[in-house]
């Protein structure tokens, strides 16, 4: 089992303002598969991702990823964790201003010695003419796109994606979920997926409903709907 999250606990503030975020939350993820994480606003569901990619640190429970227990890793391992296993896309982009869309993705790319082929990924997400644009030039769809090739040229075995279509269009977003699932088939790409949008659930191997911090529902199908098919 390549993700097992076993009895995670999260709250922030303390005593009267104590807020218990996530409740002993468990589940399991067969590697190159995709999860949807579902629920509604402040059910917990970015927590959880934040969690999974060790930006947070849980209160109890554990996190194993590919056999390492990341709850129980030092920080200076955690940043070796972060940067060699995973890729973060998340709703607003996150690009660098100042730097071109090719160099926005070099900056991760030198991150790794087993990096993505550049040229192949500019091509893949159809930035190959945008290449030495700026952000503000950009249209959202093609600075997800960016988003999306700076987190992924360093191959990493788990992407993680925070709300990746709520700022896009229901075509681009359409366009965009075609990519993700085109790299899960052709890396294996372990991949989480945060939204809103209920349709997305459909191209998923395992969906996980949130509710007020706790898992109410785990749904699997083993042979998900293409991106293709959805109606966003
Ligand atoms: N850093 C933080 N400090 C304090 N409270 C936080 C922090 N991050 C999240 N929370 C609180 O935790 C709860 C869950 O937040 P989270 O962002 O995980 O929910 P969500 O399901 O992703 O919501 P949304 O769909 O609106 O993004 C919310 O009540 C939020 O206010």
């Amino acid at each position: 089992m390549y993700i097992k999250i076993t009895d995670i606990s999260k709250s922030y503030g303390t005593k009267e303002n104590r807020n218990q975020v996530l409740s002993r939350v468990s589940m399991e993820l067969e590697e190159g598969k995709i999860c949807v994480i579902l629920g509604a606003s402040g059910s917990g569901k970015s927590t959880l991702l934040h969690l999974i990619g060790a930006l947070e640190t849980a209160d109890s429970g554990q996190i194993q990823i590919g056999g390492q227990e990341i709850t129980k890793m030092p920080e200076e391992k955690l940043s070796d964790y972060r940067r060699d296993f995973l890729g973060f896309v998340f709703q607003f982009y996150n690009l660098v201003q100042d730097l071109t869309v090719q160099e926005n993705i070099e900056v991760c790319r030198y991150l790794t010695e087993d990096s993505l082929d550049l040229e192949e990924l500019l091509r893949v997400l159809g930035l190959s003419k945008h290449r030495d644009k700026f952000p503000a030039q950009l249209s959202g769809g093609q600075q997800q796109r960016c988003s999306l090739a700076r987190a992924l040229v360093k191959n990493p075995k788990l992407l993680l994606c925070d709300e990746p279509t709520g700022a896009l269009d229901s075509k681009t977003a359409g366009e965009l979920l075609i990519l993700l699932e085109q790299i899960n088939q052709q890396y294996k790409t372990t991949i989480f997926i945060v939204t809103h949008n209920e349709e997305i659930r459909k191209m998923a191997h395992k969906i996980i409903y949130l509710k007020d911090g706790m898992i109410s529902k785990t749904e699997t199908c083993e042979h998900p709907a293409s991106a293709a098919s959805l109606c966003l």
